[in-house]
């Protein structure tokens, strides 16, 4: 039962890891300073933040679909792509709203809104396309083509880029088949060409980034929660499992007893005058002498179904399986003997030797007690012992 020691540094490290990639390095390059804070809103999100990942994704689309809607503007400008109004009407709407997704973000504007407008318009101009373009199969098919590619990115990254890849291919080999626009000729064909392998090619790698740093941060989430739990359980100055533990600990061995034939034990002990030994030594040297009792608890109680606690103060717990109680009362001997054997100045005098007091309870396999039942016979037992002069232990059933 001895478990996994304390993860302390551990946790801090992944800690540091969940935002450690969102901060540029000094000695990265200007040009990667400059990228950095334009996809991270001028850095006003870091990696930790909930929205971080959207608002860097919403800057690159608005990038890219800039480009895009600039070139295909060009395009039309120069000549090569055919300068019909839907078109341009198009290109321009594009243009504003990159460019209105850029601009909201560095204004702050709430990051679902502009998440949500952002598809919105891409879905409203697909589906618009199809209604001016009803003569074109193809131009039918882009709104539905969009939700469907969205959807298989989502289920699978390697699966979604080889349907959307699929799903390109047939939407080329039909444009060049002649099942697309009404107009045949090259410059056309090749402008819907270009539009459906950018777009739906920008789409795969938007989705799949996402995805990728989804679970990242997921399996690191996980990694600081199962930190968490383990510090969550430790007494911090001796390591040992604390007080939440021991009740969890010592409910689950009582309701395993049918499965092993063994005694249950509980252990329980506290330093003699330890409150003048503080007094005497200070309150350091009071902690260095927990710590070392917390040390021998380990190295008597070694084997890996034993577990020590500490459960407060100077009090501390340790739950075994028995063969019989001569064993019990051996360990019992044995821990107080090495205590006492440790030579540390008992608070009395100068040749006196510091003590401990213990309390045993031993639970048979019919026993129906409870967790606090047998809790409360070992601290009875302890207390007793204590009674009795201290530097002992009792040894109680139930
Ligand atoms: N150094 C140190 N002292 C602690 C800590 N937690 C509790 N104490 C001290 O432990 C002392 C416990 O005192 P008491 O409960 O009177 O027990 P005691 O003096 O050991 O007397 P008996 O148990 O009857 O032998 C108090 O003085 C607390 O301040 C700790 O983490 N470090």
């Amino acid at each position: 039962m001895q478990k996994p020691e304390n993860g302390g540094s551990e946790l801090s490290r992944t800690l540091t890891g969940l935002g450690a990639d969102s901060v540029p390095d000094r000695a990265d390059g200007a040009w990667y300073r400059y990228w950095h804070g334009f996809l991270t809103s001028g850095g006003r999100t870091t990696e930790e933040c909930p929205d971080y990942l959207r608002i860097t994704l919403l800057n690159l689309a608005g990038a890219a679909s800039v480009v895009v809607w600039t070139l295909s503007l060009f395009l039309v400008f120069l000549g090569p792509l055919e300068a019909t109004l839907e078109r341009v009407i198009l290109d321009l709407a594009g243009l504003l709203v990159s460019i209105g997704i850029i601009v909201s973000l560095r204004l702050g504007a709430p990051v679902v809104v502009v998440a949500q407008a952002a598809h919105g318009f891409l879905f409203l101009a697909l589906l618009s396309l199809a209604i001016i373009r009803v003569d074109n199969p193809l131009m039918l098919a882009l709104p539905l083509v969009y939700p469907a590619m969205a959807f298989l990115l989502l289920d699978d990254i390697r699966r979604g880029i080889a349907g959307t890849l699929l799903m390109t291919a047939v939407l080329n080999i039909a444009i060049s088949a002649g099942l697309g626009p009404a107009t045949r000729d090259s410059a056309t064909l090749f402008g819907g060409a270009l539009t459906v392998t950018t777009g739906m090619g920008f789409q795969a790698v938007v989705v799949a980034l996402y995805v990728h740093h989804r679970k990242r941060v997921m399996s690191r989430l996980r990694a600081v929660s199962e930190q968490l739990a383990i510090l969550a359980s430790r007494d911090p100055l001796t390591g040992l499992y604390n007080r939440r533990s021991f009740i969890r600990d010592l409910q689950r061995e009582l309701s395993r007893r049918e499965r092993d034939e063994r005694q249950l034990a509980l252990l329980l002990f506290d330093v003699d005058r330890f409150k003048a030994y503080n007094d005497r030594f200070g309150h350091p040297q009071g902690d260095r002498l927990l710590k070392r009792l917390a040390d021998v608890a380990r190295e008597v109680f070694c084997r890996g179904e034993d577990v020590a606690f500490r459960l407060g103060g100077e009090e501390f717990a340790v739950i075994f399986r028995t063969e019989d109680s001569t064993q019990a009362a051996d360990m019992a001997d044995r821990l107080l003997t090495i205590i006492e054997d440790l030579g540390e100045p008992a608070p009395a005098g100068p040749n006196a030797s510091l003590t401990v007091s213990a309390g045993l309870c031993l639970v048979d396999g019919e026993s129906q007690s409870t967790a606090s039942q047998v809790y409360n016979r070992a601290d009875e037992a302890l207390y007793h012992a204590k009674k009795l002069g201290r530097a002992r232990w009792i040894c109680v059933s139930c």
